[in-house]
């Protein structure tokens, strides 16, 4: 279970969050959505260990995120809205998928990664296709949560159907923690048990 308690942000004197609390559950898909600005982006990133917050804390089972370490993938991964900022646009698929370890076979198959694709760059790809490479990098067999931000907004219907059906098939099976940030009321209801609101904080 990955939880948050009383968490703050502030960016110079702005607070963007404030007294937020939050839980996780393993195989669930929570959809997170509010206003532009109002701290989505900054929430995943605190709960992913990419930023400390200022008050509160973000624990998973009870314990703190362990440190990033070579060989040892965070067990709490964030994905970026914009996978072309994702991924090193020179390397081959193939180095993409296996830059954090060895790539996680079932992962691929769930996310219809195609072997074709292994030798392409990044530019060789279309938006849906890198969208799932992008996402395929973070799963590994230790993944707990995955913290995903806005990751189909540029994708079009089919191809955001496609790859959230695949992606929530597979944290329910393998009971990895969901947490879907989308401006999508529709998206959210679809693929999420439940939702939370941030409201955009004045000043
Ligand atoms: N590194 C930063 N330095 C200063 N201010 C920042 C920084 N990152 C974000 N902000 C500000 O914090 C506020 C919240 O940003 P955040 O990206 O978390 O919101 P959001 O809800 O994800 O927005 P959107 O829906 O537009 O992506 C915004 O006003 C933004 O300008």
């Amino acid at each position: 279970m990955l939880t948050a308690r009383g968490l703050r942000h502030a960016y110079d004197t702005r607070t963007v969050l404030d007294g937020i609390d939050l839980a996780l559950a393993p195989g669930e898909v929570l959809g997170l959505g509010g206003p532009s600005g109002s701290g989505k982006s900054t929430l995943g990133q605190l709960l992913a260990g990419r930023m400390t917050p200022q008050a509160g804390r973000v624990r998973l089972d009870g314990a703190a995120l362990p440190a990033p370490a070579p060989g040892r993938p965070a067990p709490v991964q964030y994905a970026p809205q914009t996978a072309e900022l994702a991924v090193d646009p020179r390397w081959s698929v193939a180095r993409i998928l296996s830059n954090g370890g060895p790539p996680d076979g079932a992962a691929l198959s769930a996310l219809g990664i195609q072997p074709g694709w292994h030798d392409r760059r990044p530019s060789e790809l279309s938006g849906g296709e890198l969208a799932r490479v992008s996402l395929a990098r973070l799963i590994h067999p230790g993944l707990r949560a995955l913290i995903c931000d806005e990751i189909t907004a540029q994708l079009d219907a089919l191809e955001q159907a496609a790859l959230l059906d695949r992606l929530t098939g597979l944290a329910r099976r393998r009971g990895i923690g969901l947490l879907l940030i989308s401006h999508s009321a529709g998206l959210r209801a679809r693929y999420c048990t439940r939702s939370l609101t941030l409201v955009a904080r004045g000043g």
